[in-house]
């Protein structure tokens, strides 16, 4: 019934807004009655320049006297509209609330409240942050470290030397001396020689008392660089007998590593052959049964000395040790390495390193040794340490070689005695073989040929000398730099003839040499299976978390500040982020529409979230490359490590996603959930982490920041904000803006508020303008878990497949 007399405040005449009496919910309707039906008034001019505002626009006062007014913010109207109630304490009521909404049990909502002030994030994380800080506060090495008494230390001294003295004994018991007897309590230095003793009779175990032995032989091996045809090694020819110590020696350039990692399979041979005990296989395929030292250490520096080494005994051990046995062997071997006063510090960095480099190298051979390889290389074992240190390594390696390990290192200018602690010399110069064959008959070869090896001389320097062509034949003309391509000449032509007179005699037969399948078998049971393989990874890495609180502390603050710095820039919106127009049939009463701030937030939060994290992301793999390379050479499980990585970063964004959003959430006051709201957030996190490990397997560490930053910050902007995801679905480009997380996260933002107020507003209409679908919050959600997981994969399938050689 339409009113004859004008009731509004211009004297416009009014439009019936209903032809039946009815309140919109969440209006005030206080006159209409069947004969007053609700009416729209041209507004005033005040009135209209209000309704255009941005946000803020709502005239206070109806129009007319018929006209309804949207519930006011900080009460509510329940159905009908006949009454404004104020909003009780613990409730909230925005703009047009028919029902109060409940705060939260961790909210401030005074009474009269027209939004929530959530501090739940705020209470949760500044636990987290105390806890933290508590963190700083403890001094590093005693956290998580297992302090475990050990009986076998009673009479062992702190000092480097006592591994010497053990050595000794120990070399003693292995010549069968019976004063050395560390069963008898009488004998010297029986206690401290224990764990020596302990530590190779375990070795010797693992190894089934030598029987597992590695005999390698080497054919007319050579290696040439294809890019650049460059020949680096050629005709190397010869064999590493089970069980002994062997050195490879040679000048400078001469080959030797090229040489160590053709014969591990890092590198496949382009000409000759390699066979493992007599038959044709490739050293590679029995990882887990090998050992490799590399010339640079490569540790993980947020680790103890013992942690480190803890770490390899538990991962590669055959799987039925128990921990304790674990750990014993780990307190023997850190005995023998001279490293008992210093096994409960953190290794450090170059710039921060705790440890001498000495230290650093004998960890890293403990690294190995504790393994209980079949076959250990060592590049340079020696290098860094003085020569007393460098000589009972050197004992400790031939003590390990009596127990059936084949021991083979590269040496550079070893001092006498570790010269003659070798069993055998493969000597290198230009790529070329000079000699193989036992120490002891190396001088009297090259004296075959005419040199003069000076009495008191160390014969190490002096093959060296022959090797870099320093030294002369006296009665020759020969020019001393061409003699080590005579001589390489003279080993290939004769080779078969010498390497029969020096190795044959000690050569071990193949029939007492195990079988590739025994070998297969062997190593099958080596390593602790794959799920204690990624707890073992993941307590690891978040060690060095922990052990790094700064950075931990500085990636939650950058979280905190970006999400503080939206936050400001939402605040004038008072939590009013969305306005459409009122539901049918009351479009005529709506001010001003904003469908686009929705978006806009998705937009804001996605290119934040990129800058926050980022960089934190790209480190997650990009610091440890070499470790992993390192890890995946000897049969770590690369998923393992993958897995429990990941695992360690959940725990990282989830309190960074915390703290971005607690500051986020109480600046802006959006009317979505806090605890939906974290949650799309943190699996946005998850998103940029993943993306950002993808590009650190990528490229190099140097790149890695700047470029994933920049793909992180190009897959936020394809949030649908702008252009529009409507305008985007009219070029048919939407699949494109799908495969990003930003829409997705953009779409549940939307929705998540859009829903709150679908009673008041024609939320249909402002979903067409936007192009995003409505009521599908679990979708993306699942969307955008998704697609941080195929980042993940494709982080895996980078480290897996980037840099493959190094993983060989
Ligand atoms: N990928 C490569 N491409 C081309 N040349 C290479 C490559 N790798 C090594 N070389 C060259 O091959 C030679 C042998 O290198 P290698 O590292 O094996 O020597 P080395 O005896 O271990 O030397 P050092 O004792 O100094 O470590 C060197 O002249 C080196 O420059």
């Amino acid at each position: 019934m339409a009113n004859e007399s004008s009731n509004c405040l211009t004297g416009a005449s009014p439009v019936d807004l209903a032809k039946v009496v009815a309140c919109n919910h969440g209006f005030y309707c206080p006159n209409n009655t069947n004969e007053h039906p609700p009416q729209y008034c041209a507004p005033t001019r005040s009135c209209q320049a209000i309704r255009l505002l941005p946000f803020q626009n709502n005239c206070p006062e109806p129009q007319g006297i018929y006209e309804p007014i949207v519930c006011p913010k900080g009460s509510y109207c329940p159905a009908g509209g006949k009454v404004v109630i104020p909003c009780s304490k613990g409730h909230y009521c925005p703009l047009g609330t028919e029902t109060p909404f409940r705060c939260g049990r961790l909210s401030i909502c005074p009474p009269r409240s027209s939004r929530e002030l959530a501090l739940d994030g705020f209470l949760v994380a500044l636990i987290f942050d105390l806890l933290i800080l508590a963190l700083v506060f403890v001094p590093t090495s005693k956290l998580f470290v297992r302090v475990i008494p050990r009986k076998a230390h009673k009479g062992l001294k702190s000092d480097e030397s006592t591994c010497e003295s053990q050595l000794k004994t120990i070399e003693g018991d292995i010549a069968g001396n019976p004063d050395n007897d560390p069963a008898n309590p009488d004998s010297d230095g029986a206690e401290s020689a224990a764990d020596l003793q302990d530590f190779v009779s375990t070795v010797a175990e693992y190894n089934d008392g030598g029987e597992n032995g590695l005999s390698i032989g080497f054919n007319a091996i050579g290696f040439t660089v294809e890019k650049h045809s460059k020949r680096l090694i050629s005709a190397i020819s010869g064999k590493f007998e089970k069980g002994t110590l062997c050195g490879i020696l040679g000048p400078s350039g001469a080959g030797k590593s090229t040489f160590m990692k053709v014969m591990m399979g890092k590198l496949e041979p382009t000409e000759g052959f390699i066979n493992i005990n007599g038959h044709a296989t490739k050293l590679a395929q029995y990882k887990k049964l090998i050992g490799f030292v590399p010339a640079e250490d490569v540790l993980l520096p947020e680790l103890t000395v013992r942690e480190n080494i803890l770490h390899s005994a538990r991962v590669r051990l055959p799987r039925n040790q128990s921990d304790t046995a674990c750990q014993k062997l780990v307190d023997n071997l850190i005995s023998c390495l001279g490293l008992s006063h210093v096994q409960h510090q953190v290794v450090g960095s170059q710039i921060t390193s705790s440890i001498s480099s000495g230290q650093k190298r004998r960890v890293s051979i403990g690294m190995e040794l504790v393994a209980a390889p079949v076959a250990l290389f060592l590049d340079e074992p020696t290098s860094g340490l003085d020569s007393a240190t460098a000589l009972s390594i050197m004992r400790l390696l031939k003590a390990i070689s009596r127990t059936g390990v084949t021991v083979i290192c590269i040496l550079h200018q070893p001092r006498e005695e570790i010269f003659e602690a070798l069993d055998q010399v493969l000597l290198l110069a230009q790529g070329r073989q000079l000699y193989q064959g036992p120490v002891s008959d190396a001088s009297n070869y090259f004296c075959g040929h005419g040199f003069r090896i000076p009495a008191r001389s160390n014969p190490a320097d002096v093959l060296l000398d022959i090797a870099a062509g320093r030294m002369k034949i006296k009665t020759s003309f020969i020019a001393s730099q061409d003699l080590p391509k005579i001589l390489a000449e003279t080993w290939e032509q004769r080779r078969d003839e010498l390497a029969r007179a020096s190795v044959m005699a000690r050569e071990i037969p193949t029939s007492e040499c195990l079988k590739p399948i025994e070998l297969a078998r062997i190593a099958s049971v080596r390593g602790a299976l794959w799920h204690r393989q990624t707890y073992l990874c993941f307590v690891r890495a978040m060690k060095q978390q922990f052990r790094q609180p700064s950075g931990l502390l500085l990636e939650i603050g950058v979280g905190g500040i970006a999400g503080l710095l939206i936050g400001l820039g939402l605040y004038p919106y008072k939590g009013m982020h969305f306005q459409g127009t009122y539901l049918a049939p009351f479009e005529l009463l709506s001010s001003a529409v904003d469908y686009s701030t929705v978006p806009k937030i998705g937009q804001m939060i996605a290119l934040a979230i990129a800058l926050a994290a980022a960089a934190p992301g790209v480190s997650t793999f990009g610091e440890e490359k070499s470790l992993y390379w390192r890890e995946a050479s000897v049969g770590h499980s690369r998923s393992a490590y993958f897995v429990g990585k990941v695992l360690s970063t959940i725990p990282r964004t989830a309190l960074s996603a915390l703290h971005f959003t607690s500051f986020y959430a109480i600046l802006s006051t959006p009317l979505m959930a806090f605890w939906i709201t974290f949650l799309l957030n943190m699996l946005y996190f998850y998103c940029v982490y993943g993306l950002a490990s993808f590009v650190s397997t990528a490229v190099k560490r140097e790149n890695g920041t700047l470029l994933a930053m920049i793909l992180c910050l190009i897959i936020g902007a394809f949030g649908g904000y702008a252009p529009p995801l409507s305008t985007i679905q009219t070029w048919r480009l939407e699949w494109l803006w799908r495969m990003c997380p930003g829409t997705w996260l953009s779409e549940a933002y939307v929705d998540q508020t859009l829903k709150q107020v679908a009673y008041l507003y024609d939320t249909n209409t402002a979903a067409r303008w936007t192009g995003y679908t409505l009521g599908r919050t679990p979708l993306d959600i699942a969307m955008i878990f998704l697609i941080g997981t195929a980042y993940r994969v494709a982080a895996f399938l980078g480290l897996l497949f980037f840099d493959r050689n190094k993983q060989r």
